[in-house]
Parts: C-alpha cells; sequence; structure tokens
C-alpha cells in the first residue's frame, strides 16, 4: 500500500485547501459524509468494505519531498507547501463496521475535521471505499446462490491494473473461501489457491504426462484441468488415471477443473467416471465466465460442482463499473450545510448525523433504517426523506446507532480484525436481514427514514435558500 501519499488526489482538492489556507480558515471545523445514491447489480442491499485500509493509509497520511516539489511545479505557493510539509490528517471519524449491509442515500461514514483535511482526504476515500463495496457486494451476491461451494477469486488477471489487489481483499468480505493472487492472500493473509493452465498441458506431447508430472510437483491440493482437448474422451479419463497412480503413493488428488462447455453436463458425466472408479472424494471445480446467475443456475441444475472459480465478473464489479458513492459536506463553520438541486433526491441532508436500524424484540432488522441529529439518541417517528405524507412511527423498535467513533485525532480506534472475522460479521448482518431484501428479481426496497427534527433542520434551510432567492 505504499503507494498512497497525500497527492493520491484530485488537483481540486489542493486548489480549494491552498484557498482555505490563504483565508485563514484553516482552522474551520468540517463534517463531510459519505453514502452512494444507487444501488449495483439490481440489489437490494451493498456490503460496505474498504474501511480498514482507508483507516490504516489515513493514519499514515503524507505529502512526500517529490510530492512537494511536483506540488511547487504546477505553481501552489512556498508558504502553503511549507504547511503541506506537516500534513497529516488529525480529524475524527464516524463510521459503519466494515462488512455491514448498508443501503442507499444515508450515511455510512462522516469525517469531521479541519476543513483541509478533510478536503484532501476526500478523493482516497471514495476510490477506496466506492471499490471493495462494489465488489465485496457482487461476491456476496454469489456467496449466497453458492450454499456450500467454495468460492475462488481468479480475477487479477482480468482487473482494471491494480485494482485486483483490493478486489481480492472486497471478494473474501463478502464471503469468497480464498484466491490465486499470490500478492493479496500474503498481505491480507487470505487462503490462496489454484490449479493449473491449459499452456501447461499443451506444452507437453500428451496430456497423460503433463498431468503425471503436475501430480509430482504438486502431490497435495493437485488439480488438473481437463478441458484442453476433449473433457469425456481424455481429460477425465487421463485424471482417473494420475488419481489411481497416486493413491498408490498414498496420496489423493484434491479436483478436475472444468472450463468450457456445458458446465452441468460435463460436472454430472465427470462425477459418474469418478465415483464408478471410487474417486468419490475428488472434487470438481469449475470456471469460465461464471457471474451469480451462471452458478445460480448451474445450482439449480443440481450440477455437482464443488468448486467454482471466478474472474471478470467478480473483480470488474460487471454489469456495474462502479459504485456512485459520494462525499458531501453536511456542516462547517457552526452551522447546517446543504446542497440544493432541482432533484429533491439529489438534494443533501444537513447536519453531523446518526443512522439507527430498527429492530424488533427478537433482534431481527425490519428493513429500515433511520437518519436523526447525531445528538438524537432514539426517534418515535421517522418520515420518508422526499414524499411529504409518508411516515412510520419507530418509538417501540431497538434503535442500533450505526456509526460509531473509528479515529481519532487521526488515530484509529477500532482494533484490527482479520479478513476472516469481517466476512464472518459481514454474513451475520447479512443473515439479519430479511429473505425479501436478498432476492435477485425485484428485491424488496428497504426503507430509509428521517427523523421529524432533521426533516424540520432541511426544510428549514431550503426556505431560507429559497427566501433569500426571492
Ligand atoms: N449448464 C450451464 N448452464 C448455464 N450456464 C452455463 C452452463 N454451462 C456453461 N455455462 C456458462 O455459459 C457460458 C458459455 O460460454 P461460451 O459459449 O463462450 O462457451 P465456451 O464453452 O467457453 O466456449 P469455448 O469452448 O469456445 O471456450 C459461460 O458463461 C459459462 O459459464
Ligand atoms: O472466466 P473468468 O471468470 O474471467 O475466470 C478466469 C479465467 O481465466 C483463465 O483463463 P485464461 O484463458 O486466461 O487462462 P488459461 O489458459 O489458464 O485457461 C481461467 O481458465 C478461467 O477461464
Ligand atoms: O488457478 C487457476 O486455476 C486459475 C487462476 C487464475 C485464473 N484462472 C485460473
Amino acid at each position: 500500500m505504499d503507494q498512497f501519499t497525500a497527492t493520491y488526489t484530485d488537483q481540486y482538492q489542493l486548489a480549494m485547501a491552498q484557498v482555505y489556507f490563504k483565508k485563514a480558515a484553516r482552522e474551520k471545523e468540517a463534517v463531510f459524509e459519505y453514502y452512494f445514491r444507487k444501488l449495483p447489480f439490481g440489489s437490494g442491499y451493498a456490503i460496505f468494505s474498504g474501511l480498514e485500509d482507508l483507516l490504516k493509509i489515513i493514519s499514515d497520511l503524507k505529502f512526500s519531498q517529490a510530492d512537494l516539489e511536483f506540488l511547487k511545479k504546477q505553481g501552489f505557493e512556498d508558504d502553503f507547501l511549507e504547511y503541506l510539509k506537516d500534513f497529516k490528517f488529525r480529524g475524527k471519524i464516524y463510521s459503519v463496521a466494515e462488512g455491514d449491509v448498508v443501503f442507499p442515500t444515508r450515511p455510512i461514514l462522516q469525517v469531521e475535521a479541519n476543513i483541509i483535511e478533510a478536503q484532501i482526504i476526500e478523493t482516497l476515500l471514495l476510490n477506496l471505499l466506492n471499490f471493495q463495496t462494489l465488489i465485496a457486494t457482487k461476491a456476496s451476491r454469489m456467496r449466497l446462490v453458492a450454499g456450500d461451494a467454495t468460492l475462488l477469486d481468479f480475477g487479477l488477471r482480468r482487473a482494471q491494473a491494480t485494482g485486483g489487489y483490493f478486489a481480492t481483499r472486497a471478494a473474501i468480505v463478502g464471503g469468497f473461501d480464498g484466491t490465486s493472487n499470490v500478492i493479496a492472500a500474503s498481505e491480507f493473509d487470505i487462503p490462496v489457491s489454484g490449479t493449473m493452465a491449459h499452456s501447461f498441458v499443451q506444452s507437453y506431447d500428451d496430456e497423460l504426462t503433463a498431468f503425471r508430472d503436475f501430480a509430482e510437483g504438486r502431490p497435495q491440493n493437485c488439480v488438473l484441468l481437463v478441458d484442453t482437448y476433449n473433457t469425456l474422451k481424455s481429460g477425465i479419463p487421463n485424471a482417473i488415471k494420475v488419481a489411481k497412480e497416486m493413491e498408490e503413493r498414498g496420496l489423493k488428488l484434491l479436483a478436475i477443473r472444468l472450463d468450457s462447455g456445458d458446465l452441468s453436463y460435463f460436472a454430472r458425466e465427470g462425477r459418474k467416471m469418478l465415483d464408478k472408479e471410487g474417486l468419490d472424494y475428488v472434487k470438481i471445480a469449475a470456471s469460465n465466465q461464471l457471474d451469480e446467475f451462471v452458478i445460480k443456475s448451474l445450482l439449480e441444475q443440481q450440477a455437482p460442482i464443488d468448486i467454482f472459480g471466478v474472474g471478470t465478473n467478480l473483480v470488474t464489479g460487471d454489469p456495474d463499473g462502479a459504485l456512485d458513492g459520494v462525499y458531501k459536506l453536511v456542516f462547517s463553520d457552526g452551522k447546517p450545510r446543504i446542497k440544493i438541486s432541482e432533484s429533491i433526491v439529489k438534494v443533501t441532508l444537513p447536519h453531523k448525523k446518526q443512522v439507527f436500524r430498527m429492530k424488533d424484540a427478537k433482534g431481527k432488522c425490519i428493513g429500515a433504517d433511520a437518519v436523526a441529529m447525531f445528538e438524537e439518541k432514539h426517534i418515535e417517528e421517522m418520515s420518508h426523506p422526499y414524499e411529504p405524507y409518508k411516515s412510520m412511527k419507530v418509538g417501540k423498535f431497538i434503535q442500533e446507532p450505526l456509526l460509531k467513533l473509528v479515529m481519532e485525532n487521526g488515530k484509529v480506534l477500532i482494533e484490527k480484525r482479520s479478513l476472516k472475522e469481517i466476512a464472518a460479521y459481514s454474513s451475520s448482518r447479512l443473515a439479519e436481514l430479511p429473505q425479501e431484501y436478498k432476492r435477485f428479481n425485484n428485491p424488496h426496497i428497504y426503507k430509509i427514514g428521517v427523523s421529524e427534527r432533521l426533516k424540520a433542520e432541511r426544510d428549514q434551510l431550503i426556505k431560507t435558500f429559497k427566501d433569500k432567492l426571492k
């Protein structure tokens, strides 16, 4: 993660920061919030990912000497560069826990800092959180349909350049079991695994010798790719021969991999052929442009596939190129701030806030979160954010506050969790979400409400701006 210095940002952040600096506004306090507007993949929920990376990077963030020299050449002024030399993020961050299920239009994370620091970290924050949340959500959809099958990330080669690194991490948060990506596995302590490529088989004059040599070189966790020439007539029979030879040496072939054709048909035929030879322990792995829909379909066809290797569609978040997460100013210099728009959906909610998840007496999520003023502890009624006559009494519900202080004075406050722990937390939060929000077709729309106080504050602010324009 060494590539992240404070110039991992857009130039306009620095242009604004220099003006704040010159106008002696550098101690001006600001609160920005992170949220997204639209769920990706037609999903009924998203999985929040990337927080721990973000906090770690922010806590170490500085401008290098080379950064300062570059900025000088761009015309930034000496006194400002002198200030940047000692730049450190010293603010607070409140956030939803990494791995939690999250929904559009309500704050997931809040930054409270002086305005220069809060502005400089914007691009980095959006870059990390939008991407990982997108990929963790995609991975989670595959986990939902894959049941007990093993899910492996094979995506590095298809990822948008270095994005593959964080895509692997996010895939694990979303419920994948392992990866072929060695650097990410080593950095994030993720189980690493893999099979063999077609080139290995092609490089030999015959498939059987290729399989024998591979099994010799990789006696544990050996997986043979069986579709280079002919899956049923050559690949699987040769794999069976090698599996038998391994048995003679006290070893076990782990799996065969199918990478083309009708995966359900080949898996069924392959299973029969292996079982007939007493090789019922040999697993079947499948790959080839898989996604949540193909995995769901294969399992509905009762394809006996134990391991799915997923590349392109996972790490590129197909078909959604990006999560549209934004970072908006909601409070500064002692005053609430609002962005007015012709489109009511784009009018921001002012003030530092808290978000409550509504739960019934048994602790089950009822499918609603309410956004409130930060000071509010319990709310009686929540209103639809835009539709004036829609509201709901919520006083009787357990109200779980979601935004917790995770950074103070630039220091990370939360204990580092392993990815396994984050993934387990994510899965437990997803289990609390009723089924209707998890289906692929027309999922139920999760309710996001605003407290009466917050709504009144917003409406008053809109009125003030409208009155000014009269
Ligand atoms: N039984 C099945 N049910 C649903 N989808 C399947 C099934 N078998 C394979 N698929 C998926 O259908 C697509 C098939 O892709 P394609 O037509 O390119 O076949 P292919 O076998 O890869 O062809 P080629 O031999 O040229 O590589 C892939 O996304 C694959 O995962
Ligand atoms: O289809 P994806 O979900 O993106 O999964 C990854 C794909 O990458 C590999 O193919 P590639 O042709 O790159 O290499 P190979 O010769 O090892 O098959 C692998 O065999 C999968 O087909
Ligand atoms: O290990 C594998 O089989 C693998 C790894 C990356 C991409 N495709 C396949």
